[in-house]
């Protein structure tokens, strides 16, 4: 019997950390015009001329800090988990297939193989809670762009976002119970950064989105597309969960790339203050990621850690992605049944 597809979709990582394979990732990810929104020959300059050779080097040596000897890449091993996951959840009925937006497995091959197998539909989960045009937005740029070739083009259906999904909200509140929150001084929400230029892009109104005071504190009928206004809903339900007040935790955004103004605040301007504030022990989640990788392992735990001891702080402690808890993959399992 013909089976439905599922194409999971994750960013993606180099081959290795040696800097020749960085390259080659950095390279390909950040000439998606859809990530340096530029035009063509500017992005060419930018990213062929200045970033890339520039940043390879030095993130080698962090993907080798994080590279594991038997399973490679975090991002890549946790994603190999959930597909196994998923697919043994969803049974014969199904054929889960996985793909990374940049470097390997390629989303060609991954529809490649959807084809042949003559799946009646593919629903496209790219895996990231938010919606953001450089991200979720690339996957089904890339998705829409090979199926368009196609003779005959199945059922096919996109999750845009899954920022307040139930299960999703449960897993990290789960997963920071060991940590026992009430012994932090303070929770961060930290969530990928992003040039503030692409939040505007998103506002259809052109008239709201950081024009109006406390744009993305609400989810509404305006922003309810907006990755800022998103990843403030997932803080809130998950704060709410754990029973948090407003004052006890904090919304930023990490990984800043180039001299633009991107999302704020910044997680490292936050820290300071924190710091400053005599608070010692933090409490980070970052919610943008269904999978620990560069930016949790390394970027909250090494870099946030060492800059908040430098300044007089004891411990910061991150709450681990959502990997491949059984409550995440019900979460998938649901989304693609009840899709
Ligand atoms: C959560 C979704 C993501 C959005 C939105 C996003 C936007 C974005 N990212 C960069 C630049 C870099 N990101 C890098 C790593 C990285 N980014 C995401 C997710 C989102 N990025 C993940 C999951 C990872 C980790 C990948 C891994 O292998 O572990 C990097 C590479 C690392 C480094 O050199 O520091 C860069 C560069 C931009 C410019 C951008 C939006 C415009
Ligand atoms: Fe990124
Ligand atoms: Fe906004």
């Amino acid at each position: 019997m013909a089976k439905k597809g599922v194409l999971l979709v994750n960013l993606g990582t180099p081959d290795s950390p040696a800097t020749a394979d960085v390259r080659k990732y950095l390279d390909e990810f950040l000439m998606d015009p859809r990530v340096i929104d530029v035009n063509a020959a500017l992005r060419t300059v930018l990213v062929k001329g200045i970033i890339v050779p520039f940043r390879a080097p030095k993130s080698a040596k962090l993907y080798k800090a994080i590279w594991d000897d038997q399973t490679g890449s975090p991002l890549k091993h946790y994603s190999i988990l959930q597909h196994q996951a998923l697919q043994q959840r969803l049974g014969d009925e199904y054929m889960v297939e996985l793909a990374m937006r940049y470097q390997s497995p390629s989303i060609e091959s991954a529809l490649k193989k959807l084809k042949e197998a003559l799946v009646t539909e593919i629903q496209v989960i790219a895996l990231f809670p938010q919606y953001a045009s450089a991200s979720t937005g690339s996957v089904h740029d890339k998705v829409m762009s090979l199926v368009k070739d196609w003779q005959t083009i199945p059922n096919i259906s996109f999750v845009n976002s899954f920022h307040d999904n139930e299960l999703m909200i449960e897993t990290f509140v789960d997963n920071a119970a060991k940590y026992q929150p009430e012994t932090f001084d303070h929770i961060l929400f930290s969530f990928h950064g992003l040039p503030q230029r692409q939040l505007k892009k998103c506002d259809h109104t052109q008239n709201y989105c950081l024009k109006v005071d406390g744009c993305c504190n609400t989810l509404n009928d305006t922003n309810k597309f907006c990755y800022s206004a998103q990843s403030h809903d997932t803080a809130r339900l998950i704060a709410n969960k754990m029973g948090l007040s407003r004052e006890q935790y904090t919304v930023c955004f990490q990984s800043r790339l180039g001299n633009d103004p991107w999302v704020k605040p910044y997680t490292s301007e936050i820290i300071a203050e924190l710091a400053k504030e005599g608070k010692k022990r933090l409490l980070v989640f970052c919610p943008a990621f269904v999978a620990d990788c560069l930016e949790t392992v390394y970027e909250v735990t090494t870099e946030y850690g060492d800059e908040f001891k430098a300044l007089g702080g004891e411990h910061v402690q991150l709450v681990e992605s959502l990997n491949d808890s059984p409550k995440f993959i019900d979460a998938l399992e649901k989304m693609v049944r009840e899709n």
